[in-house]
Formats: structure tokens, C-alpha cells, sequence
């Protein structure tokens, strides 16, 4: 995941099949989750390449044909179902060789009952559980990328208080999918007895905890590590923790976080924020140029409001990373 990557420019608007025989082979692929967040993956039959494997429902396009046109033709073919509603997922990125351009789409809404109609056996499997399954190579990327959600909190408990910052919490946690870091000026001990704290309450709401600092001294105690720059430049191997994210600046640092194998990083600042006055802004057009270089997951950070979801998005960005005083501020939450 390391290197430079070759980004195809795929837009909604420039999706036709390729008629150009020397052009790489289009491909569809679908993320279909369940009401509770399990997505539907299938394994690949006897007798296709990389049978065994398993893969996201999906297909080649056909000449003449538009990405979604060809995304409920195969998903009716191979499960059994009509497509209503999908979004092309420009920031799921996925390994693939030379010679194929794979696009993911999300299905909002289908009809029927899926299953295998050509012999392939289906799962519903939540998240969590996918790295387990043999995977086509190519959808390691996807894989990391379903395990994490749109929005990114960081805390503020020292600026409003703990009652109001955990009210604000359980609050936005009901209405999204939330990861939370941890991130205040305290000694570890405090951190990790506060981590331990906010992990439990939001737990119940499929919420999780991650605390920035030092790994050596806040392993275990919450759902994972965010690692400072300054932390990322000085170690070599990813801690092992379940979930590890950085704070990157640049595309040194993304990279590096992409080498040693974090889960996702944060880059910033994407624009003029009033804590950070003196940092020059990157602007989402640079933002984009320096996700498409990594696989990595990587939220956009700096002046973020819930409304830069969709921007984000479309910049290659997982989702938005912003501080919890911003984020319950007027009853600012996300839409569900
Ligand atoms: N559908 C799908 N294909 C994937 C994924 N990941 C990945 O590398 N691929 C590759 C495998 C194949 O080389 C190609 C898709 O081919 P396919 O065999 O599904 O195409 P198809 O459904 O039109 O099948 P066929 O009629 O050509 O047999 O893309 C994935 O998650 N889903
Ligand atoms: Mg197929």
C-alpha cells in the first residue's frame, strides 16, 4: 500500500463502457449492508478466475453499457435482485492490477431476497469480520475502508466540561456511526481511565474509542491508538493495537503511515481553521492529489462541518474528522 498509485479519473458523469479494445476491462462491484450494518459478500464458483475467493457481487460492464446500467443487470443475475437506488463510491479504491478499473457502488435500495443464483455461496458478514475471509487481493483496501465510518470525532472534553462533551456524545452517537479519539492534555493514567469510560458508552451504540498518545503507554485501554506526527516518524511497525490512525501533514507522512500499516490516517489542515491560524490551508484540490497516492483511508481535517461529508467524499476522503465542541454545536448532527 505503500507506493505511488495510478488513480483512473472516474467520474458518475464518464462511466460508459469503454468501447477501446486496448482499454482495461470495467468492472462493478456493490457494497450491500443489512439493517444491521452486515455486508453481503460472495465467494467466487468453480470455474471463474480466482474461484474460492471471496468478492463483492458485481461484474464487467458491457460495451454500451453505463456502470449502473451493468451494476443491476449482474446483481439480477448473480443474486436475484432489482437495484433501486445506488451511489458510486469514488473514494473506494480498490488494488487492482493493470488492465482492470473496478468501481464500487452502494446499493440503497434493492427488492427480493438475495441469493446465489449461480451456485455461489453468500454472506452477510458484519464489517469486523471480513479480513478473516480469503479475499480477492484487490479488495484488501475496501476491506479497511468498511470498517470505519464517515465521521471522525475529536474530543474537547477540557473545553466543555465532561457532562456537556458526553451529552453531546451519546447524542451524535445515536443518530451515526461514530469513532471517537481521545485526544487532551492529561497524563496517561487519566487517559486511560477516561477511555475506558467513553468506550463503554459507546458501546452500545456500535460507537468506539481511540486514544492519541503514546502506544507503550495506552495499549489496551480503548479500541485503538492514534498516533501523533511526531509519534509516526519514530517508530517502525504499527502498534498492535486493533485500530491505529496518524496525523499526517504531508505525503511523506501519509505514506509512512501507509508502510507501517495503519488502519487510516488524517491529513490536515484541508482549510483555515481559527486553532491552527498559522498553517497554511491545503485546499481540497491538494487534499485529493495526496489521497490518491496511498490506499489508505484518510480523513480530511481543519474548518470540517458535517455538511463537508459529501465534498469530502468526492475528494477521495473516507469522511470528515471534527472536534466535538464543532460537531453537537446548534444541534449541528449528522443526518443518518
Ligand atoms: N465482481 C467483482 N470482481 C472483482 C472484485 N475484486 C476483483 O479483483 N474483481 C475482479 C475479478 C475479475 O477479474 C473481475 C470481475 O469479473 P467477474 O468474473 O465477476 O465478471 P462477471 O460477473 O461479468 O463474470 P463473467 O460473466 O465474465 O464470468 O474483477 C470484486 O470485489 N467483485
Ligand atoms: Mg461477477
Amino acid at each position: 500500500m505503500g507506493g505511488r498509485l495510478c488513480i483512473p479519473a472516474i467520474s458518475p458523469t464518464t462511466m460508459s463502457a469503454s468501447t477501446d479494445p486496448t482499454g482495461p476491462e470495467r468492472v462493478v462491484a456493490a457494497i450491500i449492508r443489512d439493517g444491521d450494518g452486515r455486508v453481503l459478500v460472495a465467494r467466487r464458483p468453480e470455474g471463474k478466475v480466482g474461484a474460492g475467493f471471496w468478492e463483492f457481487p458485481g461484474g464487467k460492464v458491457d460495451p454500451g453499457e453505463s456502470q449502473s446500467e451493468a451494476l443491476r443487470r449482474e446483481l439480477h443475475e448473480e443474486l436475484d435482485i432489482a437495484v433501486g437506488a445506488c451511489t458510486f463510491l469514488p473514494h473506494y479504491r480498490a488494488a487492482t492490477p493493470p488492465g482492470i478499473d473496478l468501481a464500487f457502488w452502494r446499493v440503497d435500495a434493492y427488492e427480493g431476497v438475495a441469493r446465489g443464483r449461480e451456485g455461489q455461496e453468500i454472506r452477510w458478514c458484519p464489517p469486523d469480520t471480513l479480513p478473516d475471509l480469503p479475499f480477492l487481493p484487490a479488495d484488501r483496501p475496501i476491506l479497511a475502508r468498511l470498517r470505519l465510518p464517515s465521521f471522525y470525532l475529536i474530543s474537547d472534553v477540557d473545553h466543555l466540561g465532561e457532562a456537556l462533551f458526553e451529552e453531546r456524545l451519546a447524542q451524535a452517537a445515536a443518530r451515526d456511526a461514530l469513532l471517537l479519539q481521545l485526544r487532551e492534555p492529561w497524563p496517561a493514567s487519566r487517559l486511560r481511565a477516561y477511555a475506558q469510560h467513553l468506550r463503554a458508552l459507546l458501546a452500545p451504540y456500535g460507537g468506539r474509542c481511540i486514544v492519541n498518545g503514546d502506544p507503550n503507554e495506552l495499549m489496551g485501554c480503548a479500541d485503538g491508538i492514534h498516533l501523533p506526527a511526531s509519534h509516526l516518524a519514530r517508530i517502525d511497525a504499527r502498534p498492535a493495537a486493533t485500530l491505529v490512525g496518524a496525523s499526517c501533514h504531508d505525503a511523506g507522512e501519509l505514506r509512512r503511515a501507509a508502510a507501517i500499516g495503519c488502519d487510516f490516517a488524517v491529513l490536515s489542515p484541508v482549510k483555515l481553521t481559527p486553532s491552527h491560524p498559522d498553517a497554511a490551508p491545503l485546499g481540497w484540490a491538494r487534499f485529493r492529489e495526496l489521497a490518491a497516492e496511498v490506499l489508505l483511508p484518510v480523513y480530511a481535517l481543519g474548518g470540517m462541518t458535517i455538511a463537508d461529508r459529501v465534498s469530502a467524499e468526492t475528494h477521495l476522503a473516507q469522511g470528515v474528522a471534527l472536534r466535538s465542541g464543532v460537531f453537537g454545536k446548534d444541534a449541528d448532527l449528522p443526518v443518518p
